[in-house]
């Protein structure tokens, strides 16, 4: 094994992953850099959501290597992996899953909570987060009598409270009504610039390039080379408040 290059957070060595046989990811080699937002385009079934659980540790991959600040990543025992995640990573998917018994502020609030942090802080910093997403008037719903998309935004909200050192966001505006967004992610965007999170964000839309970095293309399970983008989509550099 030889250690990835010293910039990069996160650094995957020649991936390949199957599904009982069915090939998802054929060889792809990528780094992302501290504090970049990379972004992950493709068509659907090109292997981004397999990239994303392979480069977060959900799933180890067939062949191949994954780096995470120079530790291993896929030789790590699942606990280790567990722990990883759990205090390092954010995570929002395509659905909110959230946990219907609780409110949006107790679920948003999660990570936070399962670190130990008293219940009063966590709170502040869940609101914080809420009001940054336009859902604080929310905090004290349960997910049942909120919208998708307003669960949506508490599911963004919990993948950056914690302010993790990199946030997977796979098709996080999917459930989003097209004017939306685009406001979520402009907000996604620029928390992770005002608080140093890198991201990695994938997406099928024209919205998710817009906010990256540099975009890689998957195609059937093969990468092009990471490219940067031309334009992109200015962010908010306000610090927040959180
Ligand atoms: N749990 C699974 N079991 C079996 N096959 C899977 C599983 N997850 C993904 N696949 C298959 O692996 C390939 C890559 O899927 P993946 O979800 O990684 O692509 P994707 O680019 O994220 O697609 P989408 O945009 O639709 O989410 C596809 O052919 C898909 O059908």
């Amino acid at each position: 094994m030889v250690a990835p290059p010293d910039n990069d957070v996160l650094f995957a060595r020649s991936l390949r992953h199957s599904y009982r046989g069915s090939p998802a990811l054929l060889g792809v080699t990528v780094g992302v850099r501290r504090g970049e937002i990379l972004g992950v385009v493709g068509p659907r079934g090109s292997g981004k959501t397999t990239l994303l659980r392979c480069l977060s540790g959900q799933i180890t991959p067939d062949e191949g290597e994954v780096w995470f600040d120079a530790a291993p990543v896929h030789t790590m025992p699942e606990a280790a992996r567990d722990q990883l995640r759990r205090e390092r990573f954010g995570w929002v998917g395509s659905e909110p899953q959230l946990l219907p018994e609780l409110t949006a502020w107790e679920n948003a609030a999660l990570p936070l909570l399962m670190r130990g942090v008293r219940s009063r802080a966590a709170r502040g910093q869940a609101q914080e987060w809420l009001e940054r997403l336009d859902i604080g008037a929310a905090a004290r719903k349960h997910p049942g009598a909120l919208l998708q998309a307003e669960r949506q935004r508490v599911a963004v909200a919990r993948a950056l409270v914690g302010v993790p050192a990199v946030v997977f966001a796979d098709d996080p505006a999917a459930p989003l009504h097209h004017a939306d967004r685009a406001q979520v992610l402009r907000t996604l965007a620029s928390a992770a610039r005002s608080h140093g999170m890198t991201v990695v964000l994938t997406g099928t839309d024209p919205d998710t390039a817009r906010f990256t970095d540099r975009a890689l293309t998957l195609r059937d399970g093969h990468a092009g080379t990471p490219a940067p983008l031309r334009d992109p989509e200015p962010t908010d550099p306000t610090p927040a408040n959180a």
